[in-house]
C-alpha cells in the first residue's frame, strides 16, 4: 500500500471528498492541515501553489477531481465501465459548475458586486441547479448516478458542510431537495464515512 499524505487547509471544502474516499475505503493516510498563517511558507512547495495536494510515496499530485477519481477507482466507486464512469463525471461536473458560481460570489472582493452575485446565486443559480440535481437523484433512487452508491454521492455529502457555511441563512442541508437529502443520507450510511463525520475535527467550514 502506498504512503498517502493529504495536504490541505483546516477546512472541509475541496479536501473533504478526498478524506471521505479514504475513510470509505479504510485506506490509511496522513491528514496534514494548514492554517492561513502557515500557508505563505508552504505555497511554494506545492506544484501549482494550491491545495489539495495528495502525496503518494513522495510524489505530489494536484487537482481534487483527479485525486478523487483515482481514489474512487481504488475503492470501487468509479463505475464498472467507461460509460458508467462518464455518467458519474457528468453529474459531478454539473455540481462543480454550481460550486464554482457559489465560490465566485463568496470570494468577490467588491462588496456591492458580492451582494449582487449572492442574490443571483440564491434566487436563480441554486434553485436551478439543485432542482435539476434533485430530479436526477429521484430518477436514480437516492443516488446521483447509476442507481447505486458512487463517488458522486460521497462528493456532495462531503460538500454539504461547505455549502452550509458559504450560503448561511439561505441554505441548510439541502432542505427543500428531498432526493438530494437522500443522496447525503445514503452516503453517510456507510459505517466508515459515518464514523469519520462524527469524529472529524471541528472546523469553521
Ligand atoms: N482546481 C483546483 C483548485 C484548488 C484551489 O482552488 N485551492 C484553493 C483552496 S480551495 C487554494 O489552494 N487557495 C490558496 C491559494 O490559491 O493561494 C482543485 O480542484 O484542486
Amino acid at each position: 500500500m502506498p504512503v498517502y499524505k493529504l495536504h490541505y487547509f483546516n477546512i472541509t471544502a475541496l479536501g473533504e471528498p478526498i478524506r471521505f474516499l479514504f475513510h470509505y475505503g479504510g485506506i490509511e493516510f496522513e491528514d496534514i492541515r494548514y492554517n492561513s498563517e502557515d500557508w505563505p511558507a508552504v505555497k511554494n512547495n506545492m506544484p501549482f501553489g494550491q491545495m489539495p495536494v495528495l502525496e503518494i510515496d513522495g510524489k505530489k499530485i494536484v487537482q481534487s477531481s483527479a485525486i478523487c477519481r483515482y481514489l474512487a477507482k481504488q475503492v470501487g466507486l468509479a463505475g464498472d465501465n467507461d460509460f458508467e464512469s462518464m455518467q458519474i463525471d457528468s453529474v459531478l461536473d454539473s455540481f462543480n459548475d454550481l460550486r464554482l458560481k457559489i465560490s465566485a460570489a463568496l470570494y468577490e472582493p467588491n462588496e456591492e458586486i458580492k451582494a449582487e452575485k449572492r442574490k443571483t446565486v440564491v434566487e436563480e443559480t441554486l434553485p436551478y441547479y439543485l432542482g435539476k440535481l434533485d430530479e436526477i437523484a429521484k430518477e436514480n433512487d437516492g443516488h446521483l448516478a447509476l442507481k447505486k452508491l458512487t463517488w458522486a454521492d460521497l462528493y456532495i455529502a462531503a460538500f454539504q458542510t461547505y455549502f452550509n457555511f458559504a450560503l448561511k441563512g439561505d441554505f441548510k442541508d439541502f432542505e427543500g431537495y428531498p432526493n438530494l437529502q437522500k443522496v447525503v443520507s445514503n452516503a453517510l450510511a456507510n459505517e466508515n464515512v459515518k464514523k469519520w463525520v462524527e469524529s472529524r475535527p471541528e472546523t469553521i467550514c
